[in-house]
């Protein structure tokens, strides 16, 4: 018998074809098929069950994710799974673990900052997993400011070794994931001490724990700093605590590709920039964009599959009611996140290229592309979170009540997400190094220094300061060069709008310090046009399959024209439109999503997320959503017992004295 499809009408209304739609999701046909082989292992595995994870303890849920890690990595093993297999198998199991922080930040610091000899010690162990990593570099009492870090990590020529040790409490090391009860190693991050010199922060392999019986070497105290947001979530990590009480290591294990320590004790600095001191984070930065798309996708497709099942208000002679997906104030809040889900899986794509590029430069010491490989992953991870953050709680609230039940699976994925935004650089903060970058950019416009990369467009300041939309109709804004060149004379007027402003303080760093919420602004809006830009790049490919390419398109100029609205303020403040403009832009926008309409389910079914995956009775495949959110209910251990626990010590006490009052 065949399955209950409540989405077959909708499915059936697509206007394109959903299998090359999923290879352009997926970024290639054989990506596709990884990616689609991996998850559907990962759901037919029932060690990989999640649905009962947010009613364990964090004991409970602290074991189950160990127990995970170890399946996952069997797994791996058996099957003789690529890297990027493994990786795909890592996001399917869908439980942040200190497996992450190992493949994810551990292997790429040794990677990044070592030498071939390091290279060579420490790799195989840590490929192997005989060794167990995480990033040590946040502290009690700084985590932004990287350069204020405090603990210490002092040459004795003596003995050739590193003292490290924690001088304060607030050097403590606060928040690496898989530190608290995991690691048996740490990158630590400390102020290398020569010769009574402080050279600044620099990267170390320091070993925490015996590799037979697990417990803290002599000198190290280390544990879980507790509970964090929501009921499972990111609770499954042991985020952790740190502190060295005069810890020797070798000298050897200092990483050493950006300086180095003689054996003599003299302080080496080669000419790789410093700053690839912070080359990890601009690595994670990276994963971090491509991974928002994930997450986006993820409620998008929750909150569209339930807006189509869902019914309300408008029955004709008793006729069914209006699906909620119909009302165009439910299109105007989910169609631009359905489309900012496909955008920002495509400028993650590019990332990636970037990133790519950017190391195989590095690699032959070509440093010249590194501040805007900087200035990209840090504003993109920026942007791309926080949309994705208010995006999750967004689909929440389209999916009604319903949306706040755990089983939902929003609830957790915000409470997952949310970090996001702070990890591997608060947005805030990484926005204003963006900033940075424009300002150095604009002030050198008139130097000769032809711009290059996502500010080639600051090259042609001249021509953008005083060009003019020559939007009249609605549908004149569907045209490439027409959106493109008002994101683009938007952001380069903003910024320089910002530069003039900052040339009049007498010291640049007051004028930063005042202008800063101006100038996140101006990050945002560059950010934003290189969102645009690389949509628009992207259908410039050849991209086959009856109706995909359309679809594309349309979803671009949602992306694009709802940005314009949302931001009009700026787009007219600058003279880029006129408020007619404006309203030109809004009016083609209702039109586009109508055209998005009877797409929705398809577009969303292009993810090709398995139910497992998505971890929603709202978001199932199948729409049968009423029916399973009532089984799911008796599921509850509340309902185990038709009487609560607790009724005889304190209900009943409480309803019989109401009856005595009553009977008063
Ligand atoms: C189960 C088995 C599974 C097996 C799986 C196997 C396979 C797996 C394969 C892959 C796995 C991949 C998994 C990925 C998973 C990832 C999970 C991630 C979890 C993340 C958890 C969180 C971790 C963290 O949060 S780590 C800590 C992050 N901390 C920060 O981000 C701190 C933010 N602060 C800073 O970055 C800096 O302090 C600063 C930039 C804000 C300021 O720095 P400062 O030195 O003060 O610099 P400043 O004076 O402002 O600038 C000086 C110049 O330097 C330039 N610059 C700054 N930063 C950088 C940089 N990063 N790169 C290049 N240049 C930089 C800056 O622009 C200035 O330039 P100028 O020209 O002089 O102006
Ligand atoms: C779940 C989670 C996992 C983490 N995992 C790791 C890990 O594995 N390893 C690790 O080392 N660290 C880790 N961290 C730490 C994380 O990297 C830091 O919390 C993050 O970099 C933010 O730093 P902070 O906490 O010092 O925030 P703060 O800098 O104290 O931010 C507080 C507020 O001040 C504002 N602010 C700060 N500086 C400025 C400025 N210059 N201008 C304007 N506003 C400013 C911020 O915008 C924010 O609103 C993790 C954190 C979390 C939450």
């Amino acid at each position: 018998m065949e399955a209950l499809d409540y989405h077959a009408e909708e499915r059936r209304k697509a206007e394109f074809n959903l299998d090359e739609m999923k290879i352009v999701w997926a970024g290639s046909r054989r990506n596709y098929e990884l990616s689609d082989r991996v998850a559907r292992l990962v759901a037919s595995d029932p060690v990989f069950r999640k649905d009962n994870r947010t009613m364990l303890t964090r004991k409970d849920l602290f074991k189950d994710t160990l127990r995970k890690a170890a399946h996952a990595w069997k797994r791996i093993i058996d099957l003789r799974l690529s890297e990027e297999e493994a990786n795909m198998l890592r996001s399917y199991v869908d439980q942040p673990a200190f497996t992450d922080l190992h493949w994810g930040m551990f292997i790429p610091a040794i990677k990044g900052q070592g030498t071939s000899e390091q290279h060579e010690k420490w790799l195989p162990m840590a490929y192997k997993m005989q060794i167990i990593g995480c990033y040590a570099q946040t502290e009690l009492g700084h985590g932004s400011n990287v350069q204020g870090l405090e603990t210490t990590a002092t040459f004795d020529p003596q003995t050739d070794e590193f003292d490290l040790h924690s001088p304060t409490l607030t050097s403590s090391k606060w928040w690496p994931g898989g530190l608290g009860k995991v690691s048996t190693h740490a990158v630590v991050y400390a102020r290398l001490i020569t010769g009574g010199q402080d050279h600044g922060v620099h990267g170390f392999i320091v070993q925490l724990r015996g590799l037979d019986d697990h417990l803290p070497l002599p000198g190290i105290t280390v544990g879980d700093i507790g509970m964090k947001f929501g009921s499972g979530a990111y609770n499954s990590m042991d985020n952790g605590l740190l502190r060295f009480d005069h810890v020797r290591i070798p000298r050897n294990q200092m990483l050493m590709r950006v300086s180095q320590v003689t054996r003599e004790g003299k302080f080496v600095q080669s000419d790789v920039p410093r700053q690839l001191v912070y080359g990890t984070m601009v690595y994670v930065r990276q994963t971090i964009v491509s991974d928002a798309s994930c997450a986006l996708a993820r409620a998008v497709c929750i909150a569209t599959r339930y807006s189509a099942v869902r019914r309300q208000f408008g029955s004709q002679n008793g006729g069914p009611e209006i699906q909620v997906i119909d009302y165009k104030t439910q299109q105007s809040r989910l169609f631009p996140l359905l489309a900012s889900a496909y955008a920002f899986r495509f400028v993650g794509e590019w990332l990636k290229w970037l990133y790519t590029d950017v190391t195989q430069r590095l690699q032959a010491n070509d440093f010249s592309t590194l501040p805007e490989a900087h200035a990209c992953t840090a504003g993109l991870k920026s942007m791309t979170t926080s949309v994705t953050a208010d995006a999750i709680e967004e689909c929440r609230k389209l999916c009604g009540g319903h949306g706040y039940l755990s089983n939902s699976g929003l609830p957790e994925l915000f409470a997952v997400y949310i970090p996001t935004c702070t990890y591997e650089g608060d947005n805030v903060v990484l926005l204003l190094q963006v900033a940075r970058f424009l300002m150095k950019t604009v002030s050198q416009l008139g130097s000769g220094k032809k711009p290059v990369g996502t500010t080639a467009y600051m090259g042609r300041a001249e021509h953008l300061m005083q060009c003019r939309c020559e939007v009249e109709m609605a549908q004149d804004w569907l045209k490439p060069s027409t959106i493109l060149e008002a994101f683009e004379a938007r952001a380069v007027r903003m910024s320089i709008a910002c530069a003039k402003s900052l040339g009049k303080f007498s010291n640049p760093e007051d004028g930063f310090a005042e202008l800063s919420p101006d100038l996140v602004e101006v990050a945002i809006a560059h950010c934003q046009l290189i969102v645009v830009s690389k949509f628009l790049e992207k259908l410039q490919q050849d991209i086959p399959g009856k109706g995909v390419k359309r679809q594309l398109e349309i979803l671009c100029n949602v992306y694009a024209l709802h940005l314009l609205h949302k931001h009009l303020g700026d787009f007219v403040a600058t003279g880029c439109i006129t408020p007619n403009q404006g309203a030109l832009a809004n009016e083609q926008l209702r039109l586009l999503y109508a055209q998005v309409r009877p797409n929705a389910i398809a577009l969303v079914d292009a993810f090709n997320y398995t139910d497992h995956y998505l971890g929603s009775i709202l978001g199932c495949y199948d729409g049968n959503v009423y029916q399973k959110l009532y089984q799911e209910a008796w599921k509850d251990p509340l309902n185990d017992t038709v009487v609560p626990d607790g009724y005889l010590e304190y209900l009943r006490p409480i309803l019989k004295q109401h009856i005595r009052t009553a009977r008063l």
